[in-house]
Formats: C-alpha cells, sequence, structure tokens
C-alpha cells in the first residue's frame, strides 16, 4: 500500500504521524511511504532520517495526501479538506462529534475515517487515544500549576504550600488515564487532590492505586459545585467515547469558584466539560479569563512536548497500520473489532452512533456496510 504522511498544520503542533522507525517497519512489509519535507522536524527527525529509512521525500502536502492512506496527528483543518479523495483511507485522531464540518466533508467525498480515539478493545480500553491522555494528563497539573503563578494571570498559589501554609487544591473531574496522570503529578508537586468519577469500580481502583492521598467523590451536580468551590485548580477529564464532552460544569459553578483559579479543560478536544469553555484556545495564546478564573483549552496539549509524543503515539498507531497496510481496510477491520470500532465514516455514512447522533445525522452500522460491500 501507498502511505501518505502530511506535515501537521495545526497551530504548534509539532508531532508527526510516523517516525523513521515506523518507515522502515512499513517498508519491510512491502509497503511505500511519502513523508512531506519536514514533517517530522518539529519532533527531532530530520528528512535525512527518512531517506535512510526508505521513505520518498514529498515537497508538497497535495503529493503526502494523493496516495492510498493517510496518516496523520490531527483532525484535518478546513485547508486539507480540498485533498480528501474517494476511498481514501483516513488514519488519524478526527474527534468528530465536536467537528461538524469535518464530518460533512469526510461523508461528502467518501473517505474512510478512521479514528484513533475510538479504536476500543474488548476490554473498553482506547489503544491509540492512551499514549497521548498520558502526556496531557500529567500535562494538565504542570500547566494548572505554571497559571497558578500571579506573573502568568493566577491567584499566587504554590500547589505545595510550605511548612506553616496551606496546600492548593486540584480537582480531578474525570478519573481515566488523563485523570489519572493529573493526580499523580499534582500528587507529586505536593498538592491535595480529589478526583470525581461516575464510575464505583474506577473508584475502587483509584483507591487501590492511590489509597488515602487522595479523596475520591462521586460525581453529580451538587457535589461537583461544593469541591469547586475552594479548588485553585480544576482539570476537565471526562470522556464518553466517540461522543460530545457532557456539560457537566455550569456556568453559575465556574462563577462561584475563587478569583484567579485555573482550569485545564482536556475534554476540550471533544468539546469540554465546563459551560465556559466555549472556545479552543491554541499554544500561542492559551488561557483567557471568565467570571476571573483563567481558563486553559488547548486541543493538541501533546504537540507542545513532540518528541516524547510522537514516539509514544507511533509506538501503538504503527502495528494498526501494518494490519491496515497488509490486509486493506475491509479484511483489516473485520478481523479485528477494535479496528472496527474506530471506522466513523464510511462511503458516505456516518459509523459512529454518537456521532450520528451529536449532528443529527443517519448512523450506518460500519460492519454491516463492509459486508455488503
Ligand atoms: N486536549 C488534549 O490535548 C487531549 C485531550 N484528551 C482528551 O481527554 C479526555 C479524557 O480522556 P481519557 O482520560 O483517556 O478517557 P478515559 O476513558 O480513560 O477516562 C474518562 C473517565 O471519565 C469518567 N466519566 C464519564 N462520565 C463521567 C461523569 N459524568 N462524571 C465524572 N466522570 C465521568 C469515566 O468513568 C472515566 O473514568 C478525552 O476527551 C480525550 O480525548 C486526551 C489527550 C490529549
Ligand atoms: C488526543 C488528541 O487529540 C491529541 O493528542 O491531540
Amino acid at each position: 500500500m501507498r502511505i501518505g504522511v502530511p506535515k501537521e498544520i495545526k497551530n504548534n503542533e509539532n508531532r508527526v504521524a510516523m517516525t523513521p522507525a515506523g518507515v522502515m517497519t512499513l517498508l519491510s512489509a512491502g509497503h511505500e511511504v511519502f513523508v512531506e519535507r519536514d514533517a517530522g522536524e518539529g519532533s527531532g527527525f530530520t528528512n535525512e532520517e527518512y531517506t535512510e529509512a526508505g521513505a520518498t521525500l514529498v515537497d508538497t502536502a497535495k503529493e503526502a495526501w494523493n496516495q492510498e492512506m493517510v496518516m496523520k496527528v490531527k483532525e484535518p483543518l478546513p485547508e486539507e479538506y480540498d485533498y480528501f479523495h474517494e476511498g481514501l483511507i483516513l488514519f488519524t485522531y478526527l474527534h468528530l462529534a465536536a467537528e461538524p464540518e469535518l464530518t460533512k466533508a469526510l461523508i461528502d467525498n467518501k473517505v474512510v475515517g478512521i479514528a484513533y480515539e475510538t479504536v476500543q478493545t474488548a476490554r473498553g480500553t482506547l489503544p491509540l487515544l492512551t499514549p497521548m491522555s498520558e502526556v496531557a494528563g500529567r500535562m494538565a497539573s504542570q500547566i494548572g500549576a505554571q497559571f497558578l503563578e500571579k506573573s502568568r494571570g493566577g491567584m499566587g498559589i504554590l500547589l505545595g504550600g510550605i511548612p506553616g501554609v496551606r496546600r492548593g487544591k486540584v480537582t480531578v473531574i474525570g478519573g481515566g488515564v488523563v485523570g489519572t496522570n493529573a493526580a499523580k503529578i499534582a500528587m507529586g508537586l505536593g498538592a491535595d487532590v480529589t478526583i470525581v468519577d461516575l464510575n464505583p469500580e474506577r473508584m475502587r481502583e483509584l483507591d487501590d492505586i492511590f489509597g488515602s492521598k487522595i479523596n475520591t467523590i462521586m460525581s453529580n451536580p451538587l457535589n461537583i459545585a461544593q469541591e469547586l468551590k475552594d479548588s485553585d485548580l480544576v482539570i476537565g477529564a471526562v470522556l464518553i467515547p466517540g461522543a460530545k464532552a457532557p456539560k457537566l460544569v455550569t456556568d453559575e459553578m465556574v462563577q462561584e469558584m475563587m478569583d484567579g483559579s485555573v482550569i485545564v479543560d482536556v475534554a476540550i478536544d471533544q468539546g469540554g466539560i465546563f459551560e465556559t469553555t466555549d472556545r479552543i484556545t491554541t499554544h500561542d495564546n492559551p488561557t483567557y479569563e471568565k467570571h476571573g478564573v483563567l481558563h486553559y483549552a488547548v486541543a493538541n496539549m501533546p504537540g507542545a512536548v513532540p518528541r516524547t509524543s510522537t514516539i509514544g503515539l507511533t509506538n501503538v498507531t504503527v502495528p494498526y497500520a501494518l494490519k491496515l497496510a497488509k490486509k486493506g481496510y475491509k479484511k483489516a477491520c473485520q478481523d479485528d473489532e477494535a479496528l472496527l470500532k474506530g471506522i466513523n465514516t464510511l462511503n458516505g455514512y456516518v459509523t459512529y452512533e454518537a456521532v450520528a447522533e451529536a449532528h443529527g445525522l443517519e448512523y450506518c452500522d460500519a460492519h454491516s456496510l463492509l459486508n455488503n460491500d
């Protein structure tokens, strides 16, 4: 199969969808890889490393996109929609529940859209989301701590406190991969940490992991409102796979938060869990203030640590790319339930129920479409 790897164009997105090691893996299985010149630069991979690995360097995005399968990191931006063509396999993060125009462009062009974030194993894990959630979760506490500094717009709190001065309070809403990693770093900084989740089993696991070093609280509007009132940093880390994020924190709850406190809404890529995170921010201009609270809503947080993130991401995506290239998407998805769940658009239909629901579009089962083809 001919596989294209365009350079990412989102603001400060320095990751790349394939390392030279990934190129070698695909080449040794008999495939061809076309990498846009300088695509790996932001992650520290030179053009020479790609050519030595056997990739063909191409000078334009158009050439990288004009292949049978395109591997990317971020969801395509409007200026990339013109590259879509019928039957193209697009393997990348898509976050379609929060992207009505992208969804329409994929359907109109009959693109086979396979979203990293909805590839899901029988155990319910999301193997192609997990490493980036680990990165974003760890970053969330680090970033929150920075923005609590007075010079960055916060109230001037040191999360770990000092002897004689109280520690900062961090509330993490959603105790999955992002939430657990955020809690680890916040704890490491010495903060007083509370995780709010809806799933009692998950809270038992968190209790086994952290013991009495953190508090776990059941997610409901009353508990969330109470926790937020005296929190210095609140991290949004809820996910309902493929669906638009539920708005668990109302505008009124944010109004009750302390002036100079900080919100980091990691779930912004699925629309965000705060009513007040009504816009996506960029690494260039990451925060805005509302009701006296600093809001951080960057949808590509791992893009800021591209070397770690690119290697972490491609460690898990390349084995799936290999299956898609070897068997073709039809057989690969028929043989692998996890990959089948990744198909969000196919033959002009939305094939992920939560995405169809988010946009009021017709849903068509991917399995039936593949079998009838
Ligand atoms: N902004 C960025 O750069 C990045 C964003 N993300 C996003 O972070 C979000 C979280 O991802 P993961 O931690 O991997 O998901 P996950 O599936 O591991 O965890 C989600 C957690 O939310 C909990 N939850 C569901 N409904 C809830 C509710 N009503 N109240 C409280 N908790 C609830 C679940 O029980 C689960 O523990 C996703 O939207 C993901 O796409 C991930 C990586 C980077
Ligand atoms: C998960 C995602 O969208 C990211 O890593 O940018």
